[in-house]
């Protein structure tokens, strides 16, 4: 087992992003490693969890990174190569590619501490690397269904909006699309059996999140007057009501009602054909009715280098857009691109609050 280095570093004496460092059989771990050994780490980021795991995992992986443990609160160490991590314990050994539900607890610890971090306003944000929703719910947590859920109940918010966007969207100096890489799409619906998701597309469901997200397009992208092309949930858009009553019943009146609230709501669109160039060109986000239904193309348009963002809580919170790869697990393989992308943007929209 690598030693852990503690030497003497300067401090950045900014609040951190506290990057909860995932499943630990997974990909999160190393991702978060080769990000700290290549110098892709913005200053003033410290990971949290199993102080011992991360070194026999950049042992393991010949990454140079110097672990250094301390609590929320402290000064933050600073340098190359430096790493600075709020501690864990694993609850079990742990094999990489292997799951093992003895873990379960300790995810869900170092969510617990990133979030309490974030109150105590020892974090400015918090990034997360993937988990993985059987295995915690293996492990005992029984109604666990991701981590978007979780930290709604854990911040006692009634509602939060899944929304991811790719690397352009959130560059992206202009308002609108331009092109099938510049996508950002929120979801009605987040983690359902598709036979549960025709009964969750109510109003009053679309209320509330047509309302978060146009809020937080306002407040956290900076955009004034977000244009929001929404899918209906049937084929072509249910066709007349012949391919279901979805739209004419529900998503229709909700939307023109929304409209009446002096928001641009658009739709609902076929989904096949809304994301079309053509169709998304003067568009700043797609909400679209079910998991699947947005984010095969999002992630079909950004793999690799999109991020996750809950809106709606109280605290910022970013993610990857992958997830814990088992199969690539341990070997160095996967790519840290996502992860950097999220934390990025856990940082510019703390920096943002911040200001
Ligand atoms: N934010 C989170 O915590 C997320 C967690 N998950 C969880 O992850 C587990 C596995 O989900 P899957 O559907 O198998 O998706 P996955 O994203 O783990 O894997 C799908 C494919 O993408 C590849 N891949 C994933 N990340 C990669 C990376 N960084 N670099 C290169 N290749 C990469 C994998 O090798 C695999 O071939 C599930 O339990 C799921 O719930 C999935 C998405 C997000
Ligand atoms: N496919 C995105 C996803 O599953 C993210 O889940 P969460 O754990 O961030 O809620």
């Amino acid at each position: 087992m690598a030693t852990l280095k503690v030497t003497q570093h300067s401090v950045d004496s900014r609040l951190p992003v506290a990057i909860t460092t995932g499943e630990p059989a997974g990909i999160g771990p190393e991702l978060v490693l080769m990000l700290a050994a290549n110098g892709e780490l913005p200053p003033a980021s410290v990971a949290v969890g199993d102080p011992a795991m991360l070194s026999v995992r950049a042992a393991a992986l010949g990454l140079e990174v110097t672990l250094v443990p301390c609590q929320p609160g402290d000064p933050l160490p600073d340098g190359d190569g430096v790493l600075p991590v709020w501690p864990v314990a694993l609850r079990a050994p742990c094999a990489p590619g292997t799951l093992n539900p003895a873990n379960a607890d300790y995810v869900i610890e170092t969510l617990t501490v990133a979030v309490e971090a974030c109150r105590a306003g020892h974090a400015a944000a918090m990034t997360t690397a993937p988990l993985h929703k059987g295995v915690i719910i293996d492990g005992g947590h029984t109604g666990f269904t991701g981590h978007t859920e979780w930290l709604r109940d854990a911040c006692g918010v009634d509602e939060v909006v899944m929304m991811l966007a790719t690397d352009d969207a959130l560059h992206a100096t202009r308002a609108g699309f331009d092109g099938s890489s510049d996508l950002r799409v929120a979801l009605a619906t987040t983690h359902l059996p598709l036979r549960e998701v025709a009964d969750a597309i109510t109003a009053e469901r679309i209320t509330r999140i047509a309302r978060i997200l146009d809020a937080d397009l306002r407040d956290q992208f900076g955009i004034a007057a977000p244009r929001i092309a929404v899918c209906g949930l049937n084929p072509h858009a249910g066709e007349d009501g012949h391919l279901g009553r979805e739209e004419i019943d529900i998503i229709i009146p909700t939307l023109a009602a929304l409209r009446a609230e002096g928001r641009d709501i658009r739709g609902p669109y076929p989904a096949d054909t809304l994301f079309t160039p053509r169709h998304l060109v003067d568009v700043d986000a797609v909400l679209a009715m079910y998991h699947d239904q947005g984010l095969a193309v999002l992630k079909y348009a950004g793999f690799g280098s999109a991020a996750n963002i809950t809106l709606g809580l109280p605290l910022v919170r970013t993610s990857v857009d992958h997830g814990t790869a088992l199969d690539l697990a341990g070997k160095g393989l996967a790519s840290p691109a996502s992860l950097g992308v999220a934390i990025a943007l856990a940082r510019r929209l703390a920096d943002q609050r911040a200001a």
